[in-house]
């Protein structure tokens, strides 16, 4: 229907340019307020008494952070001004005769003389009733508990440049026509937000209990990377007053990655919010004195294993990625620490002249009791303070003390023996004594606390680890002699190869951070409260662990898919462990996303014959939107020229007909390697190689190796195999399922006979 044909079309374009009117005013007289204050800040530096300076000083920073708060305003009503709202909901609560019209946009405004909002955030109590209500009786959460009333209008509006485009009613059978259009368009390289479309199910997730850990189990395309990302926006408006944004800290699997969702954080009014890779944290906290070696180099060691690769032990390399990451290597590391820390504290009193300055029993009592919260170096800091002070209490007393011994043994002299020669030579004597027991004393007193700090030989990280993760001897015994003989071998041989280089794996990130936590302590305070882990079915249990343990907060949203889980020989293999082993069960969410928006019908259905090969456990197949598109094409190929002549006539036509984005994606990076140097040879097409380590790319083509696609997606994907073959095993079907649902419209798959055998018997 064309919008001026809509009945409210004439109200609609009024109350908008009223908004945008409203807006700009704000914005002019913001610009007004911004110039006074910047001359009452400059009028206080001038006016600065150094003598007394108070006054001035309250004013700059009464009116800087006036100003700071004028500015980010200003950036919000900026932005407001071309897309004031995207949605309007009629709503009258129950008990009330009249209801009010709340139009919904991405941050509030008011207006003074006005008891509703002018604009209502997306975030708001009220607004969740858009997401999840139909038209009727609806209810919602609000701080005083649940609010009921009358859902009777639900619109949408397309606002582009403050001009109305578009309007649409939803009735109720709720066919979600704006969705199905956002969810058409072409995209570039960057994830977008989605508040106007938010889904029912989503809203259960962004909006759900802060302080129980949050799970959410959700297929390719669910949209988790993109909720995690809404959550954190909405926690930080609705509990503004506890948190801060530079408490969140997102955790992503690499730099590409970060770089993928770098807009949204922004838009959504979080971008101070702290990013990081999990190996990049780790590092910042472990110090840089050993490399890590590539995370994906063992996934291609047993992906696409080489002459160098030793097969022979691949069962043993599996074996010890999944052991470095699961509890009972915890246990060993908790015992390990344990000894460490019986052994500390030496059986020795801190003795000064003979008197007992503190026992050490008392010491140990410290140490094993009183500061057992600290790591194990920061309660020596705290001992050492604890020494220093009854040291200083103590000496004062001890000379009283002293000075009392000696005036009696003289005032008894005095008193009981007769003015001579003899008396004064006892007297100097004794006063002799007197000043010597007092230096020995004061002497002792600047140095026992030093000597005594000085036994402690403390080592670094590396070397605590070393020691144990090399010694077959420790590894028994911390085990308790569960693990095998052989095993242990082969670990303590393979750990003691890597870091004789000043390396670590991927793998040890957690025990070090651990060990770190506990022993040596942090230079510096984290102040993280609120974590969400992203791709986190490539997380092990001890990686949750040391994160909780380190942040101590219980507070966090993980999200994943385990039918993506791509290093399944290292990590969890369901949410149970996580949710029975790492928090309290009955204290945890577990939320599914079942739906997937990011691809068509048809890709999807060609992906999830392609999974359901696998064996997982419980595997949960995703369902798309419905939305239909091309078929994918499967081409098997005889060789390599005829392929990569194909690939170059697919991506011109792809170009040809509007697609922004297309990935090329090979198994491996050698794979892609090759297929972009052949590509570039007919220079026609100017492809990128993604490597993981990129902070920034702008190229609408990509060569991109399945393991690095995990997280992005394309307008469309094309799928190459000349030289690596995919297995009919569960890595490489999870990677070939990764790969696949990249792709938002077109998928393309280019293969040489005989590397993906088992696609031919594949129905689309
Ligand atoms: N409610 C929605 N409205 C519009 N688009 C949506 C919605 N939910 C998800 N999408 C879109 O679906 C795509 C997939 O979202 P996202 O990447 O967040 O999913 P994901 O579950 O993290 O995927 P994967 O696990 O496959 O990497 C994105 O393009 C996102 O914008």
């Amino acid at each position: 229907m064309p919008i001026r044909d809509h009945l409210d079309y004439l109200e609609e374009l009024e109350r908008l340019e009223q908004t945008v009117e409203y807006i700009q005013n704000a914005i002019t007289a913001s610009g007004q307020n911004k110039n006074t204050y910047k001359e009452e800040i400059k009028d206080a530096y001038i006016h600065l008494d150094f003598l007394d300076s108070s006054q001035s000083y309250a004013s700059i920073m009464l009116h800087s952070t006036l100003l700071n708060d004028l500015e980010r305003n200003l950036e919000n009503l900026l932005k407001a001004k071309t897309k004031p709202y995207f949605a309007r909901i009629d709503f009258c609560p129950e008990g009330d005769l009249k209801g009010d019209k709340f139009y919904i946009g991405k941050m509030s405004l008011l207006r003074a003389e006005w008891d509703i909002p002018f604009i209502l955030d997306w975030r708001s109590p009220l607004a969740s009733v858009y997401y999840d209500g139909r038209i009727g009786s609806v209810s919602y959460q609000s701080e005083t508990g649940t609010m009921r009333g009358e859902l009777t209008l639900k619109r949408q509006y397309t606002i582009n440049d403050a001009k109305l485009e578009n309007i649409m009613d939803i009735d109720i059978t709720a066919t979600d026509d704006f969705l199905q259009a956002s969810l058409e368009d072409h995209k570039d390289n960057r994830l977008k937000d989605i508040v106007s479309t938010i889904q029912s199910e989503q809203n259960a997730i962004i909006r759900a209990d802060i302080d129980k850990p949050l799970v959410v189990q959700g297929v390719a395309g669910s949209g988790k990377t993109t909720i995690a990302l809404h959550r954190i926006a909405y926690l930080i408006y609705t509990y503004e007053d506890s948190f801060d944004p530079e408490n969140f800290m997102i955790i992503a699997p690499n730099q590409l990655f970060l770089n993928y969702i770098s807009d949204v954080l922004p838009e959504l009014g979080a971008d101070k919010v702290i990013q990081a890779t999990y190996t990049d944290f780790v590092f910042e906290q472990i110090g840089k004195k050993y490399k890590s070696i590539d995370s994906d180099e063992k996934l291609l060691s047993i992906i696409s294993p080489t002459e160098n690769t030793d097969t022979h032990n691949i069962h043993f390399l599996k074996q010890a990625s999944l052991f470095k990451g699961s509890m009972l290597f915890k246990k060993i590391i908790t015992r390990y620490i344990e000894e460490i820390e019986s052994r500390f504290i030496p059986d020795q009193d801190i003795v000064l002249g003979g008197y007992n300055i503190i026992s050490a029993s008392d010491i140990k009592n410290m140490f094993l009791v009183e500061y057992c919260h600290l790591p194990l170096y920061k309660r020596l800091d705290q001992i050492k303070k604890h020494i220093t002070f009854k040291l200083k209490s103590q000496k004062n007393k001890i000379i009283e003390g002293i000075e009392n011994f000696y005036d009696i043994k003289i005032e008894y002299l005095r008193d009981h023996e007769i003015e001579s020669e003899e008396r004064r030579i006892k007297i100097v004597e004794l006063l002799d004594l007197r000043d010597n027991d007092m230096n020995i004393i004061k002497k002792g007193s600047t140095t026992i606390v030093k000597k005594y700090m000085t036994q402690f030989k403390t080592k670094d990280l590396f070397s605590y680890y070393s020691d144990l993760i090399t010694d077959e001897n420790k590894m028994h015994k911390f085990s308790r002699g569960i693990l095998d003989t052989k095993f242990v071998a082969y670990l303590c041989r393979t750990s003691k190869d890597i870091l004789s280089k000043k390396k670590v794996e991927f793998e040890d990130l957690a025990a070090l951070l651990y060990l770190k936590h506990r022993v040596l302590g942090f230079e510096n305070k984290l102040d993280i409260k609120y974590v969400v882990i992203d791709e986190a079915q490539d997380f092990s249990l001890f990686q949750f662990f040391a994160l909780k343990e380190v942040f101590n907060t219980e507070m966090f949203t993980i999200l994943g898919d385990v039918s993506q889980g791509i290093h399944s020989y290292r990590s969890i293999q369901n949410w149970d462990y996580v949710i029975n082993e790492i928090f309290d069960a009955s204290k945890s969410q577990y939320l599914k996303l079942e739906q997937s928006y990011r691809t068509t019908i048809e890709i999807m259905g060609l992906a999830n014959e392609v999974i359901k090969l696998s064996a997982i456990d419980g595997l949960i197949l995703a369902k798309p939107v419905v939305r239909h598109g091309e078929n994918p094409t499967i081409n098997q190929l005889s060789s390599d020229t005829e392929i990569l002549e194909k690939v170059e006539k697919r991506i011109t036509t792809l170009i040809i007909e509007g697609y922004k984005s297309i990935a090329i994606i090979g198994k491996t990076s050698n794979e892609c390697i090759h297929i972009q140097k052949q590509l570039e040879r007919g220079k026609q097409i100017k492809t990128k190689l993604l490597k993981g380590k990129e902070e920034q790319y702008d190229h609408n083509i990509v060569v991109v190796p399945s393991y690095l696609a995990k997280g992005l997606e394309f307008d469309a994907v094309i799928i190459v195999n000349i030289k690596d073959s995919y297995k009919k095993d569960e890595i490489d079907l999870k990677l070939l399922y990764v790969a696949m649902t990249r792709a938002l419209h077109r998928l393309d798959i280019y293969y040489k006979k005989g590397t993906i055998d088992f696609l031919d018997k594949t129905t689309v």
